[in-house]
């Protein structure tokens, strides 16, 4: 039931799971991906693989074991300033085309993806860590963007306006804004591609996508069927590699017309004022520091289901995950004995083994900050209700962990933990719960559990995130609109909302229109 409850109803069609979960060896689980053409160890820059020109690669490494899966070339500025060159030399062709071409070709890259699920899942396992299920869930998830982009692209409507003057008539085109750079992160190694570049090829742009060096693997296999979909040699570009150089490369060129990110709010802030010079659009996907509610007045199951999924999810790296669990006083100890009973369920391990809810953390610094947290927690008069140590696996898996009377002063309420460490704040009146919620620079997800439909509304309102969940632990889904108030963001991916990012809007007025 938990393991289900991770995965979630949303984020995962019944249809697109292995008929029965395997457990894999990992070598096992590299050959399959190698034997089906999708193991890509260099970029993809005009449509060629290409390695960095000074022959230079990085390891990437399967977390959950330490091995090496493969080497993938490690570019920097000459290699990006090529792609960029590549990205603007087809963009000319690519946002001619009708949007009912571009369409087709998302619509066979979605098609493809989905015929790969089980590859794309099984190299997102091995490169990011997650248990295979929800690797299969985003993939179809990160598929979906494409999918719906793809139908978005032919509703990319103009407007009439009005005109003030009898012989004028008023015009708006929308058009794309040119080349995009797209830099993503290692969490979601698919989904946060895909939900930047469906909308940028939808609308005519092209792209130079930089993912993340911790998860290159997914990336480039999915740029290998985006070329086998026919998506044209240059409208989508991958370089790996040097971050701080293929980013001020992106950031310094007057072709590059926008940056979109998701990662890390300090990286955001850097790629926002890097952009001022050359005035770029920015879209911006950051970090967040979830307060899920829980009411006196909540189903506890629901509640403890849904803390589980929205806290659990990706061994609690996400940035949508429950950071500061606030629990009424009145339900505070029956929800910390029902929650902590759930969390012991989730078995930890390799996430290629049957069964497993909990696989490794990224790498060793996340260890390290989940084990900073806990300590200044305690230090400060927190209890261990359930784990708080790493877990007798080894490497970076730690036990999904349980924290008893935390409160707003401790670390752990201030920053997001990003690991399986589910912080318990008590709270006495509705009004402490907003005001407790929104005591923070963020402004990505929150989460609500009451069975008062007045309640629900009156808090939802008042809480300053972009997505709110009310009784529901798992909300993202590729057609509603996904980003963060505050220092959480600029802008919004998936949805109708989410192509505007990429669209520049022309007036045109057509005047002397009096007849001859
Ligand atoms: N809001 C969202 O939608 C969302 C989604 C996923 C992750 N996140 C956030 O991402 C963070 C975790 O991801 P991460 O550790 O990969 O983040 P990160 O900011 O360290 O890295 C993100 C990407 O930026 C690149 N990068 C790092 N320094 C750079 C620089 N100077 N110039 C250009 N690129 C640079 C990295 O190589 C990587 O590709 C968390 O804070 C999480 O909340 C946010
Ligand atoms: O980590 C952030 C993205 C997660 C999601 O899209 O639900």
């Amino acid at each position: 039931m938990h393991r289900i409850a991770l995965v979630g109803r949303h984020l995962l069609n019944p249809s697109l799971v292995l008929r029965r979960q395997m457990s894999m060896e990992p070598r096992a689980a590299v050959d399959r991906v190698r034997q089906s053409g999708l193991l890509k160890a260099q970029g993809l820059i005009g449509g060629k693989w290409t390695d960095a020109y000074d022959g230079k690669t990085i390891e990437v490494q399967n977390p959950a074991t330490g091995d090496i899966i493969t080497n993938v070339a490690y570019m920097g500025k000459k290699e990006t300033t090529d792609a960029i060159s590549s990205a603007y030399g087809t963009f000319n062709s690519w946002s001619k085309l009708t949007a009912s071409e571009r369409s087709r070709c998302l619509r066979k890259w979605y098609d493809l993806m989905i015929s790969h699920k089980e590859e794309l899942a099984l190299l997102m396992t091995l490169e990011q860590g997650k248990p295979l299920k929800e690797a299969l869930g985003e993939v179809a998830y990160g598929a979906g963007f494409i999918e719906f982009f793809a139908e978005e692209a032919k509703r990319i409507y103009g407007d009439i306006i009005p005109a003030t003057l009898a012989d004028r008539r008023l015009f708006v085109l929308k058009q794309p804004v040119g080349v995009v750079g797209a830099i993503t992160p290692w969490n979601f190694p698919l989904a946060m591609i895909t939900r930047k570049v469906g909308p940028a090829l939808a609308s005519g742009c092209t792209v130079i996508v930089k993912p993340s060096e911790y998860t290159p693997l997914t990336a480039l296999a999915a740029a290998e069927l985006s070329l086998q979909a026919g998506i044209p040699p240059g409208a989508l570009n991958v370089v790996v590699g040097n971050a701080s150089d293929i980013g001020d490369t992106l950031l310094q060129s007057t072709k590059v017309r926008k940056i979109t990110f998701t990662g890390s709010t300090a990286v955001g802030k850097k790629l926002l004022a890097g952009s001022a010079n050359t005035v770029k659009r920015v879209s911006l996907e950051l970090g967040g520091n979830a307060p899920c509610i829980v009411f006196d007045d909540a189903d506890l199951d629901v509640a403890v289901q849904g803390t589980l999924a929205a806290k659990f999810r990706n061994s609690g790296q996400t940035c949508v995950c429950a950071n500061r669990i606030l629990v009424q006083e009145g339900i505070y100890e029956k929800f910390a004995n029902a929650f902590a009973k759930a969390v012991q369920d989730l078995q930890v391990g390799n996430g290629l083994l049957e069964g497993i809810a909990q696989g490794p953390l990224i790498n060793k610094a996340a260890v390290e900050k989940v084990e900073t947290f806990i300590s200044d927690a305690t230090s400060k008069g927190a209890n261990v209700i359930l784990g708080g140590k790493r877990h007798s696996l080894g490497m970076t898996f730690y036990e999904p962990t349980v924290l008893g009377n935390v409160n707003d002063e401790m670390l752990i309420s201030r920053e997001e933990v990003f690991g399986p460490v589910a912080p318990l704040l008590r709270f006495k009146t509705e009004e402490d719960a907003i005001r407790m919620a929104n005591d923070t620079n963020a402004g990505l997800a929150a989460y609500v559990f009451t069975t008062s439909i007045p309640r629900s509304w009156r808090v939802t309102e008042a809480l300053e995130y972009g997505l709110v969940g009310v009784n529901e632990g798992l909300i993202s889904t590729e057609v509603a609109p996904f980003g963060g108030y505050k220092q959480s963001g600029l802008g919004r991916e998936g949805s109708k909302y989410g192509i505007d990012e990429y669209l520049e809007l022309k007036y045109v007025c057509l005047g002397n229109m009096k007849e001859a």
